[in-house]
């Protein structure tokens, strides 16, 4: 288990503590945080780095390494984000107030109704993140995004960056002059300090995909001996927030790097097809995929599978397609209703599995949005990226089963679609569902069940809430 809160466990009370325990079996960058409500955007989230075993090295090499967590932060509590987001009428998060490089960020102190204590604060925690670089040097950034909003375009001012891993795999290096990240993603970057000493050079993360008022969160890359200590003049200007295209081509460009991964499968066993859409759920805003909305039940599924109490959820799996025939991706649905189930697709143990995700039209017109998908307990390869809808017949001939990359997240983008891959060899209960903070929580993700009947003997520690709460001793 994966410690998915309402999936795998119920939450770890206050004052509670918890142990979880994992082998370390695979070198690279990964990324943990809290799984309840939406505790992430708050903070309670970092990156574990796993180095190789002594005597391995890298297929790629560096003289230094370094990380930085993206993230966004809101001045509003969860709590009144969560209120809104169920209400009627509908409240939506908005835009976040900062980008936050290594937890620092600034905002506009001119917004109206914003909490203005910090404004033009001078102690040493609102100093903008530096990362102090050797001149000659070549350093490898890991860069992880936690966002809970918030796409982004990573970018040190006139330094190129060859991007060598993702999620934990390596890549087939390329150069690019920014890096779009979304968040659950992982990716290490080599940047050379070879550019003039004498000044320094912004580190910036923009937002895109969405037409944010969020300033770009700023960073500083600092050339030691560097004594000037002037700071950069104007941060880079970075890609056009709408331009679709120039993310779907930096995405198909990572290809698994020859050599350290192994092909998938060239058949699946299996295909889902996904539609991701906003919904109205008893007047309630919600995201649906094939039209049924998600939620958490109050018995964590692991829990209910292994002490027999399937009725804690619904047993009729939800739909392994929607009807595409009269469906139009490019307008407001006509009917927007959906329903809502927490019912669970169920894998064949050792199967393999292609997930088709499926961007469509919001409630709004002329508005398609982008989704970073996140499977929990696997990798999956990811086999193509196309626009439009989904052609059975055609598009599967253009799938990558060559050198796809795995990985854990991948971005459905604007009226468009993904294509993943997976072996179903994990036993266990797994959630996948969009990192959106508070699409996740209108109901954007489904269940997997695979060889549950393989897990052990669950600890008890894990059961106090829902059905077996009553016979929960802490
Ligand atoms: O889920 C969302 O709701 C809003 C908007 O579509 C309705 O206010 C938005 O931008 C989302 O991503």
């Amino acid at each position: 288990m994966d410690g998915t809160e309402g999936v795998t466990q119920c939450p770890i009370l206050p004052g509670q503590t918890f142990v979880y325990k994992f082998v370390v079996d695979r070198p690279g960058t990964y990324l943990y945080h809290a799984h309840y409500g939406m505790q992430r955007e708050v903070g309670l989230y970092g990156m574990i780095q796993v180095s190789l075993p002594p005597g391995k090295r890298e297929p790629f090499s560096y003289d230094f390494d370094r990380s930085i967590i993206l993230a966004d932060w809101y001045h509003r509590s969860t709590y009144e984000q969560v209120v809104g987001l169920s209400s009627i009428p509908f409240g939506w998060v908005g835009e976040p107030q900062s980008i936050l490089i290594q937890g620092r960020g600034k905002f506009d102190c001119s917004t109206p109704g914003i909490e203005t204590g910090l404004c033009n604060a001078t102690s040493p925690e609102c100093v903008p993140y530096s990362l102090t670089v050797v001149a000659g040097k070549t350093y490898r950034i890991r860069i992880g995004s936690l966002t809970s909003l918030s796409a982004l375009s990573f970018e040190i001012e006139g330094h190129d960056m060859t991007v060598v891993e993702a999620d934990g795999h390596y890549v087939d290096p390329f150069a690019v002059k920014n890096l779009f990240i979304y968040s659950g993603e992982t990716y290490s970057v080599l940047v050379t300090a070879d550019k003039d000493p004498s000044r320094s050079y912004w580190i910036a993360a923009k937002v895109v995909s969405r037409n944010s008022d969020t300033p770009p969160g700023l960073g500083i890359f600092h050339y030691g001996g560097n004594r000037g200590h002037e700071p950069p003049t104007d941060p880079p200007v970075g890609p056009r927030w709408d331009d679709a295209a120039a993310r779907v081509a930096q995405s198909s460009t990572v290809k698994a790097l020859k050599g350290y991964n192994y092909p998938p499968p060239q058949k699946a066993d299996r295909v889902i097809v996904m539609l991701n859409t906003q919904n109205r759920v008893n007047g309630h805003v919600r995201w649906a995929i094939n039209n049924v909305s998600f939620n958490l039940p109050q018995t964590p599924y692991l829990i209910a599978y292994k002490a027999n109490l399937l009725q804690a959820f619904d047993q009729n799996p939800p739909p392994d397609d929607y009807d595409s025939e009269g469906f139009d991706i490019f307008s407001v649905a006509k009917n927007a209703n959906a329903t809502e189930s927490d019912g669970v697709y169920r894998l064949k143990f050792n199967s393999t599995v292609d997930v088709v995700l499926q961007n469509a039209n919001t409630m709004n017109p002329n508005n398609s949005e982008t989704h970073p998908w996140h499977l929990h307990g696997h990798d999956f390869w990811v086999l193509g990226y196309g626009s439009d809808k989904f052609d059975k017949e055609k598009d599967p001939e253009k799938y990558n089963l060559v050198n796809p990359i795995m990985k854990n997240t991948v971005a459905v983008q604007p009226y468009s679609w993904t294509a993943l891959r997976f072996r179903a060899d994990n036993p266990g209960v797994w959630a996948f569902h969009c990192h959106i903070e508070a699409h996740f929580f209108m109901g954007m993700g489904v269940i997997f069940e695979e060889g549950v009947d393989r897990v052990g003997n669950l600890p008890s520690s894990i059961m106090g809430c829902g059905l077996t709460k009553a016979s929960y001793k802490p």
